[in-house]
This record gives C-alpha cells, sequence and structure tokens, in this order.
C-alpha cells in the first residue's frame, strides 16, 4: 500500500447492513496492512476545531516562564505541559523538537479513578483553553468508540466488546507545537520513528506535509488528510491484543526542508487508552497454527508504565 485509505463513519452509523459492513471491511483491511486511515464523519464540527487551534497556538505564545508553571513533576508527563526536547521515541537519546500539553480523562470526584488519574491541569490565563480542550476531548472519544465497535466486529467479537474497557478510560489528548527551527538539528526529529502505545490514535492536524508511514516493503511514504479528515492508526495495545493482526505502524514527522524551518507545525493527536486493568492478552480467536501467539499476558496499566519509562517521561 502506498496511499492511506480513506473511510467514512457515517457508513459504520448507517442503519443499511451492507453499508456497514463495508465500513467494517474496509477499516479491518486498512488496519491488517498499512495501519492508518483517514476518517471522515467524525463528530468535530468545523467551529470547535477552529477554536481549539486558536486556544492551542494562544497557550504555547505564552512565556515560557508561564508554561513551566504547568510542568508538573512526578506524574510522567502525564497532565499539563511537557517542555521542548523531553520526549524522546523509543530508544533514542535525542529528545523530538517539540513541546507539548496533556488533557486527561475527565471523571466525577467520587469516581474510583479519580484516585488513579492525576488531575488535570488548569491554565488560569486562558479559560477557554481549558473548556475547548474538553469539548474536544469527548467528542474524539466517542469518535473513536465507534470506530473500536467496527474494530470488535472485524476481529469477530461483541460489538460492544471494548465499551466496558473505555469507558473513563486513561485518553490523552495532546495538543503539539513543533516550533521553528533555528539551527541544524544533527540527529533530532519533529518526531523520530516510533509506534503509538494505546489501542488507537485519531490525530488532528495531519493536512500539511511532515507525517510519514513506513509500509511493508519498508518505504516513507506520506500521511496525508483531506481538511475534514482525522488520521486513524492501531497503537501497540490493540496490535498485541489482536496477535498483531491489526498492525501499529512505524510512523514520524520529518523535519521541514531549510526554506520552511521558520514555520511551526500544530497537530493534535487523541491517544485512546483503556482502564488500566484491561487484559491486553492475545485474544484467542487471533491465534491458530499459522499465527501462534506473539505476546505475553501483560494489563494496559503494566505495558504503559514500561512504555512511559522507555520514553524519558518516567524514572
Ligand atoms: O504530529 C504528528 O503529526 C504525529 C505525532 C505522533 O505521531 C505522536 O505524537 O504520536
Ligand atoms: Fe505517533
Amino acid at each position: 500500500m502506498n496511499k492511506i485509505p480513506s473511510v467514512n463513519l457515517a457508513d459504520f452509523l448507517s442503519n443499511d447492513k451492507t453499508t456497514k459492513q463495508k465500513f467494517i471491511d474496509e477499516i479491518g483491511h486498512a488496519y491488517e496492512n498499512i495501519g492508518f486511515v483517514a476518517l471522515k464523519g467524525h463528530f468535530l464540527d468545523d467551529k470547535l476545531v477552529k477554536s481549539l487551534y486558536t486556544e492551542v497556538k494562544n497557550f504555547f505564545d505564552l512565556p515560557i516562564e508561564v508554561k513551566k508553571k504547568y510542568e508538573i513533576p512526578g506524574i510522567g508527563g502525564q497532565r499539563g505541559y511537557v517542555s521542548f526536547g523531553k520526549e524522546s521515541a523509543k530508544g533514542k537519546k535525542e529528545g523530538d523538537l517539540k513541546e507539548f500539553w496533556h488533557f486527561g480523562q475527565y471523571v466525577n470526584k467520587d469516581s474510583k479513578y479519580a484516585k488513579e488519574y492525576p488531575d488535570n491541569v488548569i491554565v488560569e490565563e486562558l479559560p477557554k483553553f481549558n473548556e475547548v480542550g474538553k469539548e474536544t476531548y469527548q467528542m474524539l472519544e466517542k469518535t473513536a468508540k465507534y470506530v473500536l465497535r467496527s474494530l470488535a466486529l472485524h476481529l469477530g467479537l461483541e460489538e460492544n466488546y471494548f465499551d466496558d474497557y473505555i469507558k473513563n478510560g486513561n485518553s490523552i489528548l495532546r495538543p503539539i507545537h513543533y516550533p521553528p527551527i533555528q539551527t541544524e538539528p544533527k540527529g533530532a526529529e519533529r518526531a523520530a520513528a516510533h509506534g503509538d502505545i494505546n489501542l488507537i490514535t485519531l490525530l488532528m492536524g495531519a493536512q500539511g506535509k511532515g507525517l510519514q508511514v513506513q509500509n511493508h516493503n519498508g518505504d516513507w511514504i506520506d500521511a496525508m488528510a483531506e481538511p475534514d479528515e482525522l488520521m486513524i492508526n492501531v497503537g501497540d495495545m490493540l496490535s498485541r491484543h489482536s496477535n498483531n493482526k491489526l498492525k501499529s505502524t512505524i510512523h514520524r514527522v520529518v523535519n521541514p526542508p531549510k526554506e520552511m524551518w521558520g514555520t511551526s507545525r500544530y497537530s493534535i493527536p487523541f491517544f485512546m487508552h483503556p482502564i488500566s486493568d484491561m487484559k491486553l492478552d492475545v485474544l484467542e480467536n487471533c491465534v491458530d497454527q499459522k499465527n501462534p501467539k506473539q505476546f505475553d499476558d501483560i494489563t494496559a496499566g503494566e505495558f504503559l508504565e514500561e512504555r512511559l519509562k522507555e520514553l524519558g517521561l518516567k524514572k
């Protein structure tokens, strides 16, 4: 595959069985091959997207001393601000050329997850930033729920299989700013080659050049979305659970050519995580003689801990 296929969530939501099945087959086929699709028909409207970008730019434009107030020690960067160069891809010593923010799950105060998850960090200078972040989080979570329902059906599971695992899940919305490049980056990249940790990722902001995906032949192909599309890919958790039937494809964000060094890139991935108790053990119906079990049993919480250490976000 040399192109990212495009699918429309409206097909899955259709009352027509054939149309719904067409979506399941298209996304299933794409995820068994390239691991990415561009998705139309999601739940984000233009107005929300526009105000999110405005607020995200406002945030990253704040003076560094203000942003640093929101960098909270001891939580592995799971909420609030993470400063430039701090995160590096697994196995890489140079930090990525990016700064980012994390919005996390919104839980009731008396829920058991209120104890497990760090509190969301509130930016006092930008009240709207907090509001728009929450609204976007919830719309992307809703979009992801239906995508996972289609994948459950593709895997031969009950349609609602993932619903209880993602309710109050440990998902994260991450606005990223890749600032203008001022000096030769040497070995550093905007985002070095990596696979995502989570179940699926829904990415806003893949409209310009930069994001590349590695296909079966090892070739890097550009992954660009239309203005009304989200880029959605499989992460390592779902790849493990499906015994690598669904592929978590390596991807990266390349540095722009020198004449474009002066421009920022803004992108906003939503990393869909389940609750930490979810067992990622390989599903029985994804194992047969030709495809023996490839991964050890592990919970989502244990897997996340392991990976945050590898990224340099946790000690
Ligand atoms: O910035 C992008 O377009 C992609 C970022 C990404 O792959 C990630 O944060 O995991
Ligand atoms: Fe990624």
